[in-house]
C-alpha cells in the first residue's frame, strides 16, 4: 500500500498542537491534512482557537468544528502548520503556490512556531525551480511586472481558465521564473524595493522546523536558522 506522505508529515506536526493553544491554520493539498487531523481532535475533546490563512482553509477548518476566531480577538499564534512549494537546507522557503503567500506570512509572522510539513519532493539544494510567486496589485501591474523582469525574471500573471488569478485579498500573482536563487535574502530585499509588491513568497528565517514525510513511511525533521 502506498504511503501518503502529505497525510504522514502533517499528522506528524498535528502532534505539537496543545490544550489551549491558539493556532494558525495553512493552506494547500499538505495543510488540508493537518487541518483535518485537527477537526478529529477537537471532536475527541482538544480545546484550540484557530485562524485560517485562506478562504478555502477556514471553510474546511468551520465544516470540521474547528473554532474560529477574529484577528481582533488574539494578538499572537501559539503555533502554525502550513505547506511549502519548496525548502532549502536553512528551511528558507518558496510559498504561495496556492496563492495564499500574504496571509500565510502575516499568520506565520504572528505566531511562537512555525512548522512547515511537506513531502520530499519539496525538499531542494537550491530554490528557484519552482517559480517565485509574488502578489502584486492590479493597479499599474504592467509597470510591476516591468520592475520584477528586471530583477533577472520571467514573471507571469497566473490565471485561472481565461481569467487572471485574484488572491482573496483581490490582487494578482505574478509567478517569476528566477531559476537558481543563490541569494534569498537579497532577492527579498529587492522585491521589496518595488512599489506594485504586496508580498513575495520568499519565507525566510521564519519557520522553526519542517516535519519531511518520505515514501518509505518515515519522518525527516530539518532544523531552521530562524533569527526573527
Ligand atoms: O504556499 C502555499 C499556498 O499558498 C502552500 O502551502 C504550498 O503551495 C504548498 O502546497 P501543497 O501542500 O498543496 O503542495
Amino acid at each position: 500500500m502506498s504511503v501518503n506522505v502529505k497525510q504522514l508529515a502533517a499528522e506528524k506536526a498535528v502532534e505539537y498542537v496543545k490544550d489551549g493553544m491558539k493556532v494558525g491554520l495553512g493552506t494547500g493539498s499538505t495543510a488540508y491534512w493537518a487541518i483535518r487531523k485537527l477537526g478529529e481532535r477537537v471532536a475527541e475533546g482538544l480545546k484550540i482557537t484557530a485562524v485560517a490563512t485562506s478562504q478555502a482553509s477556514e471553510d474546511q477548518a468551520r465544516e470540521l468544528g474547528i473554532p474560529l476566531v477574529g484577528f481582533g480577538d488574539i494578538d499572537r499564534l501559539d503555533l502554525t502548520i502550513d505547506g511549502a512549494d519548496e525548502l532549502d537546507g536553512k528551511l528558507q522557503l518558496v510559498k504561495g503556490g496556492g496563492g495564499a503567500l500574504l496571509r500565510e506570512k502575516i499568520v506565520a509572522m504572528g505566531s511562537e512556531r512555525m512548522i512547515v510539513v511537506a513531502d520530499e519532493s519539496k525538499a531542494v539544494e537550491t530554490l528557484g525551480k519552482f517559480p517565485l510567486p509574488v502578489e502584486i496589485v492590479p493597479f499599474a501591474c504592467e509597470w510591476t511586472l516591468s520592475d520584477l523582469a528586471k530583477l533577472g525574471c520571467e514573471p507571469v500573471l497566473r490565471r485561472t481558465g481565461d481569467e487572471l488569478y485574484k488572491s482573496d485579498n483581490g490582487n494578482y500573482i505574478a509567478d517569476c521564473h528566477f531559476g537558481a536563487i543563490h541569494s534569498a535574502p537579497e532577492l527579498a530585499k529587492a522585491l521589496q524595493g518595488i512599489p506594485g509588491v504586496v508580498e513575495h513568497g520568499l519565507f525566510i528565517g521564519i519557520a522553526d522546523f519542517a516535519i519531511i514525510g518520505k515514501s518509505d513511511g518515515s519522518i525527516e525533521v530539518i532544523e531552521g536558522d530562524k533569527h526573527r
